[in-house]
């Protein structure tokens, strides 16, 4: 028989014991890997560290932020990337941030509406020869456009196969002759699409018909970040463990958790990963799955369209455009119009952004920065003859970076997203 100072000393080892395993598992936090650094994978990380999960982020680029890139070399913040609050409402995760942070919005327009705002005080539309379109006829056309989209809807109900939304105007306008716009009315209209193609950073030709109109937009209208995003990302990176300048070749699941290799070979484990990184970069299969992504998924990639939208930043010494939010030039086709954001309208800064959209994005994307700015100067020599000459620029190039490949993505259909290989392809032509 054990003496009874024999089973407490036993009795302390076995309780000694099990309260270490009881603080072991007190302390043991599961690990991830966050796989990308733009707004998605820091607000994935920073969720998950403040929820005790040990964290390390992997980002490719020798910055933060990802799509998100406010540029300060004109002595200011300019956002390269995205730089409005869509959904200026309580239910935004980042309006709270933005007002916490006393980030001040100008807001572009106050209700939900992206693709007929034509609200008269917004924007100033010319013809190639420098002359104004009347505002009475950017209303009305605008209307028109409004109705030809409304009208769109019934061939959608009519037709069991996807076609592009260009298609169907085409077929409302031989349906209905009072919807059809000739001459400066015909170039207003094509302005218009112009613009719809800049919401989807894609050709009309290219956008699905059944969905382009199934994304579900926040309340509150669109405010643009006056001093830009950056700020918002670097409060939500705060104290992460970030390891710039690793790009994440291959990701390969084991019994016990996942193994992630970066490009110089070195591998990091933990019990799970989050994949940021953009659709364009997981279309071009920049990254090897092992075992390879569930078929709905590979579907899902697949089926999505990445279009391209670029920014070309002008910065002048003085200011000799209207005051404006959008400077407009209109033309016989979509791809001949363009618009500029009127940066000093919303931030006193006198910087004019153009914004390519689509093929016209991709075009530009394959020339110097310097001949893609001169297209920019030029376009608005069109239109305001006395433009003094940029003293800055900043030339965006979202669709060829391989870190995004792409600047957004739309609703292209599974039918579309074969018929358009182009668009699909240029991602992994590029690798
Ligand atoms: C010109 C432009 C204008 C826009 N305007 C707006 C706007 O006004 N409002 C708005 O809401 N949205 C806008 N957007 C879209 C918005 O920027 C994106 O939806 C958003 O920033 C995407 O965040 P993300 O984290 O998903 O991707 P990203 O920000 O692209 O982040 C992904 C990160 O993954 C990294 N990465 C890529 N490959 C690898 C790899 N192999 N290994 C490790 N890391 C990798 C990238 O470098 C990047 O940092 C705009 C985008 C562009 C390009």
């Amino acid at each position: 028989m054990e003496s009874r100072d024999q089973s407490n000393l036993q009795l302390k080892k076995a309780s000694s014991c099990y309260s270490s395993i009881i603080e072991k598992k007190q302390t043991f936090s599961p690990s991830v890997i966050v796989i990308g650094g733009g707004f998605g994978g820091i607000a994935a990380a920073r969720a998950l560290h403040d929820a005790s999960f040990q964290v390390v982020l992997l980002e490719s680029r020798d910055r933060l932020g990802g799509r998100v890139c406010t540029d300060y070399s004109f002595g200011f913040p300019v956002d390269m990337g995205a730089s409005w609050l869509h959904g200026v409402c309580e239910e935004n995760p980042l309006a709270p941030l933005i007002g916490k942070l006393g980030l001040p919005l100008y807001r572009t327009s106050g209700d939900n509406s992206v693709l007929y705002d034509h609200d008269l005080e917004s924007y100033a539309l010319y013809d190639i020869d420098g002359k104004k379109v009347p505002q009475e006829l950017v209303t009305k056309i605008g209307d028109v456009f409004e109705s030809i989209l409304k009208e769109t809807d019934k061939v959608r109900q009519e037709l069991s196969e996807d076609i592009s939304i260009l298609e169907a105007i085409t077929i409302v306008l031989e349906r209905r002759p009072d919807l059809r716009a000739e001459g400066l009315s015909h170039k207003v209209l094509q302005w218009y699409i112009c613009r719809m193609e800049g919401w989807f950073a894609s050709d009309a030709d290219t956008i699905s018909l059944k969905y382009w109109d199934q994304e579900e937009l926040l309340s509150g209208g669109h405010g643009l970040m006056v001093r830009g995003y950056c700020p918002v990302i670097n409060t939500l990176a705060k104290g992460l463990d970030i390891r710039l300048g690793h790009r994440v070749t291959k990701i390969m699941q084991r019994h016990n958790g996942v193994k992630v290799t970066v490009e110089d070979g070195r591998t990091f484990v933990a019990d799970a990963a989050v994949v940021a990184v953009p659709l364009g970069v997981l279309k071009a299969k920049r990254i090897t799955f092992e075992p390879r992504l569930p078929e709905w998924k590979e579907t899902a990639i697949a089926d999505l369209g990445v279009g391209t939208e670029n920014k070309i930043a002008l910065h002048f010494d003085k200011v000799f455009w209207p005051n404006v939010e959008f400077l407009g030039v209109v033309a016989s086709s979509s791809y001949g119009c363009s618009y500029f954001l009127n940066l000093h309208k919303a931030t006193g800064h006198p910087v004019l952004v153009y914004m390519p959209a689509g093929r016209l994005a991709l075009d530009m994307e394959k020339m110097s920065d310097e001949a893609a700015a001169n297209v920019a100067y030029m376009q608005l020599k069109t239109i305001l003859p006395d433009a003094c000459e940029p003293i800055q620029y900043l030339v965006s190039h979202w669709g060829t970076d391989i870190n995004s490949l792409g600047s957004y993505s739309f609703d292209t259909g599974k039918q579309l997203a074969k018929s358009i290989p182009e668009l699909c392809m240029v991602p992994s032509q590029l690798a």
